[in-house]
């Protein structure tokens, strides 16, 4: 059976050691003959809740005894109504979205502070939003805590051995070969320039609504696709190397790579939410086949046509040059550097998955608070008009963008695209505690073999660490000189530590272009003009770029009551919708997102403009 190496144990664990147990019992105590049928089926169902009250017991005596031999103190602990905090699993289990998980987090941490163990099922699991403990994490202990054996073996079928996948040497491999071109030197405004001018002609100016999350993400996709192999999968024309033999089967993969890249990654995501036993679910069929013959019919092409590329280019001796002229794609920069085909389609993979979805969030919500905050928007396109009044957008024009650099920072830190991330201890470590997550000092113990979930979203929309206007959109709490302690070590958007980001130089390119484009465009809507160039005396209705609630699907729209602060018994806001100040519903899905989809439309300006 295809499946898990930790299934077969977790199985004796769980289902075979119960009842085994209670056979010996009986055997001992030389019972089994007394007992009648029906006395002998209830011991054997009991004894699972059993075997794990005594487990879950256990475990807690030896990691306590644990701390107090090492001088910490014990983890902050939940605990529920029912035994094992079944309670728990049942809530998170019944809330239906991401945001009621989050609610739920807030909700205990407050209680509990902002380090805590769930204990569900009798199984430790930390969530910290403490910034203390997750610089310890990813910097202070960062050998020490890994993505696990557990992931890897989860997403091993899509992300086969890339740099996602993989912790220690694998990793540091992987770090190090990529490293290189994700230097600004090859991310160039120039390359996503078309792309994101056809995007917006594209976007219907009639006033019908328009999910723009939706086109977002595969504009990303076109975008990241272009930049790793230079295909442009937004024409309908065939690829450029392959003119003559228009392959049916790798058009139809064009097409589908964004479909099959999300089913992917959400059968990764059910896998690692159902745990150790997913082989189970999946007995009759493998879900990811059909996906992953999409993905590698997309990219298995390219890959021997950059391949030829690359003879060509040492036959001619011009492999030199065109580096440096800047014509090559991440993918030639890695078949110059490894002649391992299945490494340099794992590392495509993962690339892919890195950016699309978290490019396609940072700009939803970009979009998202411009229509919120009109008042920022203003402020926003008088800067690009200032610095970048012909609209030539270049790596000059960006690096002087001050106030949309702090516009983008103060989006990615309310709405982060990766908003919870995890990690798993290979050691026993102590994780620091401040004065107000575990009332006291002393480290926490953490054992082996645990998880930990780092909540960003929680610690960037934390009073104590960002001060009272902590759910406020403030871009100027980024502008002042340097940045402060908070700014540094109370914003994870882009990951800590030696495994932060690679492609931030990539992601803030785009997301600077994308902002002056937008302005620009909205310059020529707004004034009335004709959007075409070849046509631009032609006079067409003044409009503006409002939400379209209307259009939002059922189901969708936020509920009223968290934005008017009623949710909690006797009124106030319990944590959800920014204290009120969200418009839209905000979930994790794969990342960061708005439920149902961001609606938008040109409506009609009134005759005076207003
Ligand atoms: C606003 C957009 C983005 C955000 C907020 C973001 C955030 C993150 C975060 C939180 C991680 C850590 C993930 C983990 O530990 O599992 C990460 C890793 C990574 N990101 Fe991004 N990312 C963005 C865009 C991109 C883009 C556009 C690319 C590529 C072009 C990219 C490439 C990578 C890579 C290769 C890693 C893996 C680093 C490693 O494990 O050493 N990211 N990113």
């Amino acid at each position: 059976m295809k499946g898990s190496k930790f299934l077969l144990p977790a199985l004796l664990k769980t289902l075979i050691l119960p009842p085994i147990l209670f056979a010996l019992i009986l055997w001992l105590f030389d019972r089994a003959s007394n007992l009648n049928d029906i006395s002998r089926t209830l011991g054997y169902i009991l004894s699972f809740p059993l075997v794990y009250l005594i487990r879950s017991h256990l475990s807690v005596y030896l990691s306590n005894r644990r701390a107090r031999t090492l001088g910490a103190k014990e983890m902050p602990r939940v605990g529920g109504r029912w035994p094992l905090n079944l309670d728990i699993l049942v809530d998170w289990a019944k809330s239906g979205s991401e945001e009621e998980v989050g609610r739920m987090m807030v909700l205990l941490s407050r209680r509990y502070g902002k380090t805590y163990n769930t204990r569900v099922l009798g199984e430790d699991q930390i969530i910290s939003s403490d910034p203390a403990v997750l610089k310890h994490v990813l910097v202070d202990d960062f050998d020490n805590f890994v993505k696990g054996e557990k992931f890897k073996e989860r997403a091993e079928a899509f992300l086969g051995d890339g740099i996602f996948n993989s912790d220690g040497e694998r990793w540091k491999f992987h770090r190090s070969l990529m490293r290189p071109f994700f230097h600004p030197a090859h991310i160039s405004p120039s390359l996503f320039i078309p792309h994101i001018q056809s995007f917006f002609s594209s976007l219907p100016t009639d006033g019908e609504a328009f999910d723009i999350q939706g086109e977002l993400g595969r504009l990303a996709l076109n975008m990241a696709v272009r930049w790793m192999t230079g295909e442009d999968i937004s024409s309908t024309s065939c690829s450029p190397c392959s003119a003559a033999e228009v392959d049916m089967e790798w058009e139809r993969a064009k097409v589908d790579l964004g479909n099959a890249m999300t089913q992917a990654q959400k059968i990764v995501g059910r896998r690692v939410k159902i745990g150790t036993v997913w082989p189970l679910f999946e007995l009759g069929s493998d879900p990811l086949e059909g996906p992953m013959r999409t993905i590698q019919t997309f990219f298995r092409p390219i890959i021997s046509r950059a391949v030829e590329r690359k003879t060509s280019r040492e036959n001619n001796g011009v492999e030199k040059s065109s580096d440096e002229r800047g014509d090559l794609h991440f993918i030639d920069y890695l078949i110059n550097a490894t002649d391992d085909q299945k490494l340099i389609e794992d590392q495509l993979i993962n690339t892919l998955l890195a950016s699309r979805d978290t490019l396609a969030s940072c700009l939803t919500f970009c979009l998202y608070v411009l229509c919120l905050h009109p008042e920022i928007s203003q402020r926003l396109r008088e800067e690009i008009q200032t610095v970048c009044p012909d609209g030539q957008v270049s790596k000059d024009v960006i690096r002087e963008l001050k106030y949309s650099r702090a516009f983008i920072n103060e989006v990615l830190r309310l709405y982060p695209p990766v908003p919870l991330n995890i990690r798993r201890t290979l050691r026993p470590s102590l994780l620091p505690s401040s004065s107000n997550s575990a009332g006291a000092p002393a480290p926490m113990y953490m054992p082996a073999n645990t998880s930990i979930i780092l909540a960003f979203i929680l610690m960037q929309r934390d009073k104590d660490v960002w001060g009272e206007d902590v759910n406020e959109f403030k871009p100027e709490r980024w502008m002042g000189e340097g940045l402060g302690k908070k700014e540094r070590e109370g914003f994870m958007s882009w990951n800590y530590g030696p495994r932060m980001c690679m492609g931030q130089p990539f992601a803030l390119t785009v997301t600077h272009t994308f902002l002056i484009l937008f302005s620009r465009y909205l310059d020529v809507i707004e004034s009335g003009q004709s959007e075409s160039e070849s046509d631009s005396r032609r006079n067409t209705p003044k409009k503006h770029l409002e939400f379209a609630f209307d259009a939002q699907p059922e189901g969708t729209a936020i509920p009223p009551e968290w934005v008017t602060g009623k949710s909690l018994h006797g009124g106030g806001h319990d944590g959800r919708a920014r204290e009120g100040r969200d418009k839209s519903w905000v979930v994790a899905e794969v990342v960061l997102a708005i439920k149902g989809g961001l609606w938008l439309r040109f409506a009609q300006q009134d005759q005076d403009g207003d």
